[in-house]
């Protein structure tokens, strides 16, 4: 899943940034995707403790540039931008006070260019990490909102199990037009992983066997999608077992195309987003990489604080890679 990510990154000279420098996690996916030649990392930290951590654990970070945010000598240019693009919002007192966190001056080097992309959130929540692209780096142009996606993988080589599910971490009650957003992005990202999306829309009820105004908003929603984008394979609302199970939709949903086959999963709302994922993850051996952040204007991405430095460096290589 990873090789050709990691090819094209070996052709280009991306520079990621590492929010929180010091964290173990982060030193040694650091030291091997700089070993590896994959990238060029930034640690963000106190230089002597970045240091001190990463001798504690043995991790060769001598060619690794590390940058305090207390001691950066273009500190005002930052500070000027950021207040501009606060667009009255915050003052530079406030800016500048913003801009000692590692989360708010990462953000600014990927807006200003220093680096090329950004991966946090080891220590910081999700919402501390994305909160700063949110209002400094925005979404792309045609998006409405960020959202994000999860892959799940499970076993390996030609027998690999491959899922997508958003939004398991960004928005927190989205409305049918987000949600049909985020199923057309959660799909388009899929496919960069080699997934042929069959999205199916989840909720409590299959094709109206349950009542209530989620089942009318996953039904919407999914209306909403496939106006849009009619080439996708999408249906809904289902329920987890119709969607996956092909005895299941014989018997609930018999002849909807996506039904029993369903691979790239719309939760309604992050509460079963965030649950459903864990519940793959822990309890059903899938490895999870996310979350994605999907219609963002730069590439930051966010990781789960559980993680561990294998996965750290994987969504390295999917936050470079996916530029
Ligand atoms: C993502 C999140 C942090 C944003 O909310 P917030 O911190 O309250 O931020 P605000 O609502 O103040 O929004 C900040 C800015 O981002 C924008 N924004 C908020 N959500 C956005 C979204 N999904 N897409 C695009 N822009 C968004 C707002 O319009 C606002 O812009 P402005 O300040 O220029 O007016 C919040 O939705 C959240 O906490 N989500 C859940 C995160 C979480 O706990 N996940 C579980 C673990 S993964
Ligand atoms: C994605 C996610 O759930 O993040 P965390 O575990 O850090 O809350």
């Amino acid at each position: 899943m990873f090789t050709k990510l990691i090819e094209k990154l070996k052709k280009n000279y991306t520079t990621l940034v590492f929010t929180e420098g010091a964290d173990p996690r982060i030193l040694e996916a650091a030291s091997r995707l700089k070993r590896e030649d994959i990238l060029q990392p930034l640690l963000i930290g106190d230089v002597q403790e970045v240091r001190q951590a990463a001798r504690a654990g043995g991790f060769d970070i001598a060619d690794i540039r590390i940058v305090d945010p207390l001691h950066y000598r273009r500190m005002d240019e930052l500070v000027d931008k950021m207040v501009e693009l606060r667009k009255g919002k915050l003052s530079p007192e406030e800016c500048r006070g913003l801009l000692q966190k590692g989360n708010y001056f990462g953000t600014m080097l990927v807006k200003l260019g220093v680096a090329d992309c950004l991966l946090g959130g080891a220590t910081y929540s999700t919402a501390d990490t994305v909160r700063p692209a949110l209002q400094l780096i925005r979404t792309k142009p045609g998006h409405r909102i960020v959202g994000s996606c999860f892959i799940l993988t499970r076993g390996s080589g030609s027998s690999a199990e491959l899922l997508a599910m958003g939004d398991c971490a960004i928005n927190i009650k989205p409305d049918e037009d987000e949600l049909a957003e985020i199923a057309v992005e959660t799909a388009e990202c899929a496919k960069l992983f080699g997934i042929d999306p069959q999205v199916a829309f989840l909720s409590y009820s299959t094709k109206g066997s349950g009542k209530g105004e989620d089942v009318d908003k996953m039904r919407r929603a999914a209306q909403t999608a496939k106006q849009a984008r009619p080439d996708l394979m999408i249906e809904g609302e289902l329920q987890f077992d119709a969607a996956v199970s092909p005895e299941v939709a014989q018997t609930k949903c018999k002849g909807l195309p996506v039904a029993g086959h369903a691979n790239t999963f719309i939760f309604p709302d992050i509460n079963a987003g965030n649950i459903g994922y864990k519940i793959a993850q822990r309890l059903g051996g899938f490895e999870a990489y996310g979350p994605i952040l999907l219609g963002l204007n730069a590439p930051i991405n966010d990781l789960s604080r559980g993680c561990n430095a294998e996965e750290v460096y994987y969504m390295a290589i999917i936050t470079a890679g996916l530029r």
